[in-house]
């Protein structure tokens, strides 16, 4: 008798997990469904999402038919993500923790976790493809280009990528939750999650505040001239309008945006109207290279890139320093609010071809 395949799927209680499940079972796979609890995420009025989460993923389990199992990644999560995502604001940077929850959580601890159980393959239901041609695993964009997460798997590797499934990659967001109604799971009409997993629904500012001690400081231009306060650098985002309270009429009557952080002095760079050539960068440097095929191409190499998530493929091109895992990013036109601690990822068309994290940008 063949032997079945096995495939351990995080289910988070949502539905993109949830559909996932159904799709692996009626692929012929022996599916095992494994909730992470990764935060310790009971509010301030003492509700406890993680806790629905998994009475969701029980729920879903049992209608499907397949075994499920609760694992705690608490102490991994906080010492490789959470501390990560502290030390980069304390360095004045805006950091993204999925990025870093991708690599080291769901394709580092859960998959270890998931051999454990005797896994052929994990799967996860994110929107997002991946095919193995010729012994080399390619990442590709989810067909649904509203909800592509091939931004926050850039970090990920060969042999991380040899174990993946995305069972519902293929799909629009909408044929996903049809596909829930019509099999009646108990998450078919469970609203999407929105931000960081353990931020949640909270004000990011309160919550930041209570890790991190907020300095204010002065809000100035370019030139020195003070415009204001501001609450704690670790608050403002390069770029950012709303919030800074600078009152209207002042200087040229336009809006006001961030354009930098002076760490050592503590103050708030301000500068005025839209255009305003310091919020504009013409290239960056980052950090932590990882090239998905593990083959760096010739350079300096053309491809489009992304800088933040929700933004359409820029052209550039990449010269690489493969020692360092570093790598110099020139932009065809240049780009707005291109922010350190973010990730650029690169694309070849479809295929994701990996990313790095903002380091410095070049003006
Ligand atoms: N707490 C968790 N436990 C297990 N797997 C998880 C958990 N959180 C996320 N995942 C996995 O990672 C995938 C992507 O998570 P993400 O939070 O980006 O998506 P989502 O929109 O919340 O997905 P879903 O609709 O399944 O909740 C999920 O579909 C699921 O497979």
């Amino acid at each position: 008798m063949n032997k079945q395949t096995r495939v351990v799927l995080g289910m988070s209680g949502g539905v993109d997990s949830s559909v996932s499940a159904l799709l692996l079972k009626e692929q012929g796979y022996e599916v095992i469904g494994v909730f992470m609890k990764n935060w310790d995420d009971t509010d301030e009025w003492g509700h406890c999402t993680a806790e629905e989460d998994a009475e969701d993923v029980r729920r879903v389990c049992d209608q499907i038919g397949i075994p499920y199992y609760t694992v705690n990644f608490e102490k991994p999560y906080m010492d490789k993500v959470f501390q990560y995502f502290l030390d980069e604001y304390r360095k004045g940077r805006t950091p993204n923790p999925d990025v870093m929850c991708n690599r080291e959580i769901k394709f580092g601890e859960f998959l270890n976790k998931a051999l454990e159980l005797g896994a052929d393959y994990i799967a996860t239901g994110h929107y997002a493809q991946v095919d193995h041609i010729d012994g080399i695993h390619r990442l590709r964009r989810g067909v649904d280009a509203n909800k592509d997460q091939t931004y926050f798997l850039n970090a990920l590797n060969q042999y991380q990528l040899s174990k993946a499934m995305f069972p519902i990659g293929h799909l629009p967001k909408p044929e996903v939750r049809a596909i829930a109604e019509r099999a009646g799971l108990a998450t078919a009409k469970k609203k999407d999650s929105t931000g960081v997993c353990f931020i949640g629904e909270r004000d990011f500012k309160e919550f930041l505040s209570g890790y991190l001690p907020a300095n204010p400081g002065e809000m100035q231009t370019m030139e020195g001239e003070v415009k204001g306060r501001h609450d704690g650098l670790m608050y403002y985002t390069l770029g950012q309008r709303q919030g800074l309270g600078i009152g209207g009429g002042s200087g040229s009557g336009e809006p006001w945006f961030v354009s930098g952080k002076k760490l050592d002095s503590n103050v708030l760079v301000v500068v005025q109207g839209e255009q305003h050539p310091s919020l504009y960068s013409l290239g960056l440097r980052a950090t932590d290279l990882n090239w998905i095929s593990g083959d760096l191409p010739e350079q300096p190499y053309r491809c489009t890139a992304k800088f933040r998530y929700r933004q359409p493929d820029q052209g550039v091109s990449v010269t690489f320093n493969a020692s360092e895992g570093t790598c110099e990013v020139t932009f065809d036109k240049p780009q707005k609010a291109v922010t350190p601690g973010q990730s650029v990822v690169f694309y070849d068309g479809e295929v994701c071809l990996g990313g790095g994290i903002i380091d410095q940008i070049i003006r």
